[in-house]
């Protein structure tokens, strides 16, 4: 999907909020462990109930993988039934990548190719070779990790090497990559007092923001110091939202929360 294609969905629904579809078994509702493929289940029951309410959906690969097999066919399934049904939706494939070169290939290939995500998080460490083989795919958007939402982002990204904080840094230096167009940064809601600086330095890349809700990040602090022209923003919320209930109405209780965080992006385009 081209960035122009995500804009003007966000416009169509005044909607800029991502689920994210992280999938704990302990925390989905028990009639559906009774399901062949439970986590398919849940993830198809929150996404027919809440699609027109959000732009992107982003399974976190962790609660799959955590599942093995098992959970590798659920996210397979989910992001196939996503394309098929809903090629509107943007999806991001929340798996923390980066390595050398080949590697990173392999992993581009994995997310892009196999499963056909739309984009997938990296995380900048290891540098340029090992963010440019996913910048290399056309329409696909490589989500780099900037200033993350947690207390550890404390322990290195804000430190100063020479003059400019480590996450300026990457801000700063990645836009010197080869195809950095189809680059997206990831800023946690948490740390919005920071955004109108980021801005400074990328003002129209468009931000992943997790951590409102369950970690206490502000919808509209994040908007005020971090919307661009374009919006820019894809706001995340997946405990506050996909485990509203864990009863039968799960999926109807999901709707109404993602329904609540609309209206309040509408509020705000
Ligand atoms: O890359 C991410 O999505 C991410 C970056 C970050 O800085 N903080 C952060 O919470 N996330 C992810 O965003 C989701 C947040 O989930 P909730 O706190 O339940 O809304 C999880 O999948 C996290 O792994």
């Amino acid at each position: 999907m081209t960035t122009e294609q995500l804009v003007s969905e966000i416009r169509k629904k005044k909607s800029f909020l991502c689920i994210g579809l992280d999938v704990d078994l302990n925390k989905i509702p028990e009639h559906l462990l009774q399901e062949d493929d439970p986590i398919f289940a849940f993830n198809k029951a929150i996404i027919d109930a809440t699609h027109h309410l959000c732009v992107a959906y982003k399974p976190n690969t962790a609660f799959y993988e955590a599942y093995g097999i098992r959970g590798w066919q659920a996210l397979q399934k989910t992001i196939a039934y996503l394309n098929e049904n809903y090629p509107e939706i943007f999806t991001i494939a929340d798996a923390k990548r980066g390595d050398i070169g080949n590697t990173s290939t392999m992993y581009a290939k994995a997310f892009f190719e196999d499963m056909a995500f739309d984009s997938v998080t990296i995380a900048p460490y290891m540098g340029k070779d090992s963010v440019e083989p996913f910048l290399a795919f056309k329409d696909k958007h490589t989500i780099l990790l900037a200033l993350t939402s947690n207390q550890g982002a404390f322990d290195f990204q804000t430190k100063k090497i020479d003059e400019n904080e480590l996450y300026k840094e990457v801000l700063k230096v990645s836009k010197t990559y080869k195809n950095a167009e189809n680059l997206m940064y990831v800023v946690g809601a948490t740390k919005a007092e920071y955004l109108a600086e980021i801005r400074d330095i990328i003002p129209e890349s468009f931000l992943l923001v997790p951590g409102v809700g369950a970690q206490g990040g502000n919808l509209q602090d994040v908007c005020k110091y971090g919307m661009a022209k374009n919006v820019g923003l894809l706001i995340n919320s997946s405990r506050g939202i996909i485990y509203a209930s864990k009863n039968s109405d799960f999926a109807q209780a999901a709707a109404l929360k993602a329904k609540e965080m609309q209206i309040d992006m509408a509020a705000l385009l």
